[in-house]
């Protein structure tokens, strides 16, 4: 379903990754891993349409991803790792904005049971700058767990969706993933902890190395 080929990108003089390819089918978990700066964030930006790479092609469901645009952004979710809240809105406000711009409308009490199973129950209504980080991050990755996500979103793209999550934050979203695995969805992620995914059947690894300065 999500197939990448002779993936290239290049920043400046270097040469982040080249002919990279892999294919990712229904119910497959795939982990990017790297050092910093390796491009990892660059490579699911492409995945998502967001970045244009020097060559190479993303294609979902057999068609480039220009041709399959439409298509492709009614069923992905994508969580960058920098995914911001803002400060005044509420943490349902910002659930329900965050929603609607990804193109879900999420109604109130689904926001609400979302933000209950991410641990936020009575945080609902407290302005997001009063949240700690873990609880912002929480608040962004309820997204996952709207009715939307499950039901229309077969690809979830994760920037670091690990980070700065405590251990029964991280054990929740591994049941998100999980369970949207189960269900014939496709997760492609990066982390650099390890993460509690441990006996999912078969999850695709790809590596990207140093960079390497461009030969011309
Ligand atoms: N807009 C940009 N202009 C110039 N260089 C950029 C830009 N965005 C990223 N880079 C560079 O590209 C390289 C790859 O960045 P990227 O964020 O993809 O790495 P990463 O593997 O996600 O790193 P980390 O593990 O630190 O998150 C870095 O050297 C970064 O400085």
């Amino acid at each position: 379903m999500l197939e990448i080929q002779d993936l290239e990108a290049r920043r400046g003089r270097r040469v982040l990754f080249s002919g990279l390819g892999f294919q990712a089918e229904a119910g497959r978990l795939v982990r990017v891993a790297g050092p910093n700066g390796a491009g990892k964030t660059t490579l699911l930006r492409m995945l998502v349409g967001l970045g244009t790479p020097t060559a190479g092609t993303v294609r979902w469901r057999g068609q480039p991803l220009r041709a399959a645009r439409e298509l492709f952004h009614r069923e992905l979710a994508w969580v960058g790792h920098a995914a911001a809240l803002k400060d005044d809105l509420t943490a349902a406000e910002n659930l329900r904005a965050m929603a609607v711009l990804g193109g879900d409308d999420p109604s109130p009490a689904a926001a609400a049971a979302a933000l209950a199973a991410a641990g936020l129950k009575g945080r609902e209504r407290l302005p997001a700058r009063v949240l700690s980080a873990g609880q912002r991050r929480r608040v962004v990755l309820a997204r996952l767990a709207l009715p939307q996500a499950a039901a229309l979103r077969t690809l979830w793209v994760l920037d670091e969706p690990f980070n700065a999550l405590d251990v029964a934050a991280a054990d929740w979203l591994a049941g998100l993933v999980r369970t949207h695995l189960t269900r014939g969805g496709i997760v492609v992620l990066t982390s650099h902890q390890a993460i509690p995914l441990d006996g999912l059947a078969d999850p695709l690894t790809v590596s990207l190395g140093e960079p390497v300065p461009a030969s011309a």
